[in-house]
């Protein structure tokens, strides 16, 4: 499931136009799209419904494995999706390039609600911001996680993202009062500290090569170990130090992530076979991998639990964490008065925020820098607001709110790659989305069942919401005061949140949702935002970064998040500072 990603620079517009390789030599998909007039926010939102089933173009011819494929998909959902759009050509079009992609595309010839007839099953693909809400969060109850929960749940257990409804119910009210502002901001400190742990390295590599004033890294590779070691230490109070060394715990976790990531873009759950732990030798690995972290979680578990203060949350909430040797998590969760779980459901929960804190962070702040090295006049913008905030010195908690830029990059980053792209949802019950449009007055109806992906890379990139979807403007979200008060960005309303320091799903009325939305948000969200803000800063106060070859060479994959095939190769080069 590889594709390139092909930046292209116009005399026009100096930033880069996407253009993706669709694995046929012959056709190259542009994804460019015109930039359109602006228009109001009250126009804005009329077009919501306007944009769904009203393709009136000439349908493409299908082959026949497509038409078999969508007659056993309306036969076997008893024709209740019969009346939405299909999107032509599904199964022969899926494969060569991310799934998302294509996805892209059908919504562009489909409308935003619309049906992928794939062999005997039907996905529906929403990319409307009002369908979203129902989904997400008016009717949140009625969906479950469907296909990824059966592919997490051998790596995640009861965790929250794959959680039944009742367990979820049970855990999110001990896990999301953790996030507290105080935490937070004894988090600061970690992230900025594994952050300069990353740039001393590279530091001491310049030093290594003292002919050469510039050193070449895979950017993607460090931003993972540097992910990894935050979270370790933001959840369970555990080192990993990958910055600096391979441990057997930090091979198991690649391992395990690496297998989940395959998972997640495998159409056949092999791992179910019976004896596949036995006789698949990748099976066999990832047994092993799962065993050695395991252990080490459980290792974690006992230390926290041996050393336990039982509190109410509220105390925990203002725990002088500046004292205190462990702020992590896992600390808060175990001294919970009245949260006793057993050691597995704690394993759990720890193993689904390392996986869902890790990669994720790592990509944007990957495709944060892919995106600035071709945008050199933005970079200069942002460590000009470095020097100025930060000068020499570190990030604080104060600081980071005047990182205003930083923050920018950071969202418009996650608003081109959202991590992950598609939001799977599976209707627990018959439901009616809303509708409202054209001949679709009522909506329409799905049965139990119903696989829904919300593809949020398409909400992301719709033309219909924003102005030149397909570039990189970190200035798109700015607030501007005008003399009528706060005008919003891009049309949208930030007094809906006020005081929030990154836009979200509630200022944007769920056209921007990188966190996802309603009751099963991310309950890391603030955790990641100002980790990556800090990350970002730190590299951008003390080098120079460039891309190593062309943007074309940087191909494109995806599982659970959207990365690069062979990493992000960049050149570094240490500022001299004037400040
Ligand atoms: C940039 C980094 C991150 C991104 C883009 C991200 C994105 C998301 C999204 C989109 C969801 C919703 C999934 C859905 O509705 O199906 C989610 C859920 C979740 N995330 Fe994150 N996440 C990030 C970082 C983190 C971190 C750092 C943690 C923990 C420390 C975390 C823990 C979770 C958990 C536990 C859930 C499940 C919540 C629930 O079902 O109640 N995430 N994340």
């Amino acid at each position: 499931m590889a594709s390139t990603i092909t930046t292209t620079t116009t005399a026009a517009a100096s930033v880069p136009q996407l253009s993706v390789f669709n694995g046929d030599l012959s056709s190259k998909i542009h994804l460019f799209i015109s930039p359109l007039t602006p228009f109001p926010a009250s126009r804005r939102r009329r077009r919501r419904f306007i944009c769904q089933s009203t393709n009136t173009e000439k349908p493409k011819s299908r082959n026949l494995f497509d038409n078999a494929s969508n007659i056993l998909t309306n036969f076997l959902s008893g024709g209740n999706l019969g009346s939405m759009p299909t999107a032509e050509g599904a199964v022969s079009d899926l494969f060569g390039r991310p799934l998302f992609f294509a996805l892209y595309d059908w919504f562009l010839e489909h409308g935003s609600v619309y049906k992928l007839a794939f062999g005997p099953k039907a996905f529906v693909v929403v990319s409307d911001p009002i369908v979203a809400r129902h989904i997400l969060r008016e009717n949140a109850f009625s969906y479950d996680k469907g296909v990824l929960a059966e592919i997490l749940e051998p790596i995640m257990g009861k965790g929250l993202i794959p959680a039944d409804l009742d367990t979820w119910k049970q855990r999110r009210r001990v896990i999301a009062p953790g996030f507290h502002a105080l935490y937070l901001e004894a988090m600061v400190k970690v992230f900025t500290d594994c952050s300069e742990r990353t740039t001393l390295k590279f530091e001491k590599l310049l030093e290594d090569v003292h002919v050469q004033d510039t050193i070449e890294l895979d950017l993607e590779a460090e931003f993972s170990s540097l992910a990894l070691d935050i979270i370790g230490l933001g959840v369970f109070n555990y080192d990993f130090g990958s910055i600096s060394k391979e441990s057997p715990v930090i091979k198991a976790v690649y391992g395990t992530l690496f297998e989940a990531e395959h998972r997640s873009t495998f159409y056949i759950p092999y791992w179910k076979l019976p004896l596949a732990s036995w006789i698949v030798p990748r099976q066999r690995k990832f047994q092993y991998d799962l065993k050695v972290i395991n252990d080490c979680l459980d290792g974690l578990i006992k230390n926290a639990k041996e050393t336990r203060e039982e509190t109410d949350v509220e105390k925990l909430q203002q725990r002088d964490y500046s004292n205190l040797k462990d702020a992590s998590l896992l600390r808060f969760f175990v001294d919970m008065r009245g949260a006793d779980v057993d050691d597995r459901q704690l394993r759990d929960d720890l193993m689904t925020m390392l996986i869902a804190g890790h990669e994720t962070t790592a990509a944007v702040l990957t495709w944060s820098i892919f995106f600035l090295s071709q945008n050199p006049s933005k970079m200069k913008k942002a460590q000009a607001e470095i020097d100025a905030v930060l000068g020499k010195g570190k990030v604080t908690f104060d600081s980071l709110k005047n990182l205003e830029y930083i923050r920018l990059i950071v969202v418009e980053s996650l608003r081109l790659y959202p991590q992950p792209p598609l939001l799977i949802r599976r209707s627990l019950k018959s439901d009616t989305l809303p509708g409202g449009y054209k001949g679709q007055k009522d909506g329409y109806k799905i049965p139990p069942g119903t696989d829904i992906f919300i593809s949020v890379y398409n909400l992301h990139r719709s033309p219909y919401f924003w102005d030149k979807p397909d570039e990189f403007e970190p200035e798109r979200f700015l607030v501007q005061k005008t003399s009528e008060g706060i005008e919003g960005w891009d049309g949208f309303d930030p007094s809906r949140s006020p005081g929030a320091l990154y836009p979200n799903e509630i200022i944007s009325d769920f056209a921007f949702l990188p966190f996802g939305g309603g009751p099963r948000k991310c309950v890391g969200d603030q955790f990641a935002l100002m980790e990556s803000t800090i990350a970002l800063a730190v590299l951008l106060q003390k080098f120079d970064v460039e891309l190593k070859g062309s943007p074309d060479s940087v191909e494109l994959v995806t599982g659970a998040t959207i990365h690069t095939k062979n990493g992000l190769w960049c050149k570094l080069r240490k500022r001299a500072h004037k400040v």
